[in-house]
């Protein structure tokens, strides 16, 4: 059974976890606990395969805090990045954890920065008090080449659930992806460990 592991990140009041809830359990929750570090759990079968998902929903990020994405850069398959349509500030601090990611994954994971994110673009349901039009969401998510999507986690499951559903199976590819280049650099490394051996041997026979 595949592991997929997520981490959600945005700033304070983004709605971070009504998305992951609505997600999760179909059903929207007003508030939620904002203080602490949670990790949850679920059992999914995507495209008819097991897999267990965690996600990470830390205490909010806001732009001059670093150090919480070291941990759930390093520990995550993918990320979900959420800010608030109504809200600049959340926009701008998105626009700053997905750098961040960037440059963390340079750092840590051996330049492997293509790593799965969508980017969330939450409280569609107050368009009226808009402040970030759908495509500056659109065009930030094409610069750091993640999957984009205006959501409502108050009004609407389906949009979520596809949003999530993508990602996870981008996650899974990408797994797989990074498994096999490692598998055939690892077989590679040993066809040239055997060569540099029994070659050499040869040779001098
Ligand atoms: N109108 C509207 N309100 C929402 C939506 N999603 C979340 N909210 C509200 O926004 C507030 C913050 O939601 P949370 O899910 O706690 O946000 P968070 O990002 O997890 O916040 P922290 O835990 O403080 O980091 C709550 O009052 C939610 O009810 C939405 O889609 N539309």
């Amino acid at each position: 059974m595949n592991d997929v592991k997520l981490a959600l990140l945005g700033s304070e009041g983004a709605g971070k976890s009504a998305v992951l809830v609505r997600f999760l359990t179909k059903r929207f929750i007003g508030e939620y606990a904002s203080n602490t570090n949670s990790l949850y759990q679920k059992r999914l079968s995507i495209d008819g395969r097991q897999l267990n998902l965690e996600v990470f929903d830390p205490c909010s990020q806001n732009v001059e805090s670093r150090c919480i994405l070291e941990e759930p850069v390093d520990w995550a398959d993918g990320f979900v990045v959420v800010y608030t349509i109504s809200d600049r500030m959340s926009f701008l601090n998105a626009q700053n954890i997905l750098q961040q990611i960037r440059e963390s994954r340079r750092e840590t994971c051996k330049g492997d920065m293509d790593v799965p994110i969508c980017l969330v673009g939450n409280k569609q349901d107050l368009c009226h008090s808009r402040q970030v039009s759908e495509e500056e969401g659109r065009s930030l998510a094409l610069e750091h080449k993640c999957v984009f999507q205006e959501v409502s986690a108050a009004e609407n499951y389906l949009d979520i659930a596809n949003l999530f559903t993508r990602l996870i199976r981008h996650v899974m590819e990408h797994m797989k992806h990074r498994f096999e280049r490692r598998r055939y650099s690892g077989s590679k490394s040993m066809a040239k460990l055997i060569n540099n051996v029994f070659g050499k041997r040869r040779k001098s026979v």
